[in-house]
């Protein structure tokens, strides 16, 4: 589903932001990616929404390696991805519908089925009366969660995760993991960059701990720092 091999990104010349990395990750899994500040985590994310162009070796996501997407093929290929970020990236000068009705126009898909799509998204989030609310008149954690009913209205393939839970208190980061994990036993392959110790603690999911541009360790069911 995403295969890394031996892939390595410097920002500039000879220093190396992800430095030969390879990454096998399947169908149907949930993996936390962790590891200090700058060890690379929203490198590895960002190329795999090939936002970034790997500085050497290749990446293969759904078949695809992303090497020989042509720019004309790139809109398409993310389609396949939702993306959710730790400042929610709402629109705030369009209401919660229109804010999952645009994004769904941005890849055409037919106002017939928009129509449909939009209500079960925000059913699934718990945010169905809300469907008129600015991004503003809603908490943090309802705005994430307009943000993962955003990610999930296409029913992507796979769901990458930029620390999703940076700016939100210890209730709303368990419920917006929760979605994520729904989402998951739906069978969407689920990526979430956190620092959240307690939840990556607590959940034992596979987790891949970055150090320095390298992953340091892989285990299933693992735990933050690897502490058993
Ligand atoms: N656009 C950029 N230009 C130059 N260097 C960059 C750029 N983005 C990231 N870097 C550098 O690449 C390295 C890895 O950064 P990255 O953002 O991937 O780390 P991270 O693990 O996501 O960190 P954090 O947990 O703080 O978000 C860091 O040394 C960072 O300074």
């Amino acid at each position: 589903m995403i295969e890394l091999n031996e892939v390595t990104k410097e920002y500039s010349k000879g220093v190396a932001a992800l430095n030969g990395v390879t990454l096998k990750i399947e169908q149907g899994e949930f993996v936390f990616i962790v590891g200090d500040s700058g060890s690379g985590k929203s490198t590895l994310i960002r190329l795999i929404m090939k936002e970034l162009e790997p500085t050497s070796g290749t990446i293969v996501v759904n078949g695809q390696n992303l090497e020989r997407l042509k720019h004309k093929q790139i809109p398409m290929y993310r389609r396949g991805l939702g993306v959710v970020f730790q400042d929610f990236r709402l629109l705030k000068d369009r209401n919660i519908y229109e804010n999952i009705a645009f994004a769904q126009r941005v890849v055409e898909t037919s106002p017939r089925i928009i129509k449909k799509k939009v209500p079960a998204a925000l059913s699934l989030v718990g945010l169905a009366q809300k469907y008129k609310s600015y991004p503003k008149e809603l908490s943090g954690g309802e705005q994430q969660r307009v943000a993962i009913a955003r990610a999930i209205v296409n029913e992507p393939a796979i769901l990458l995760a930029d620390e999703p839970t940076g700016n939100l208190d210890p209730t709303n980061s368990w419920e917006i993991m929760k979605l994520l994990e729904e989402a998951n036993e739906r069978g969407t392959t689920v990526l979430v960059v956190t620092h959240n110790q307690e939840i990556v603690n607590e959940m034992r999911k596979r987790v891949v701990t970055m150090k320095k541009g390298v992953i340091v360790s892989d285990e299933q069911k693992g735990g933050y720092n690897n502490e058993d």
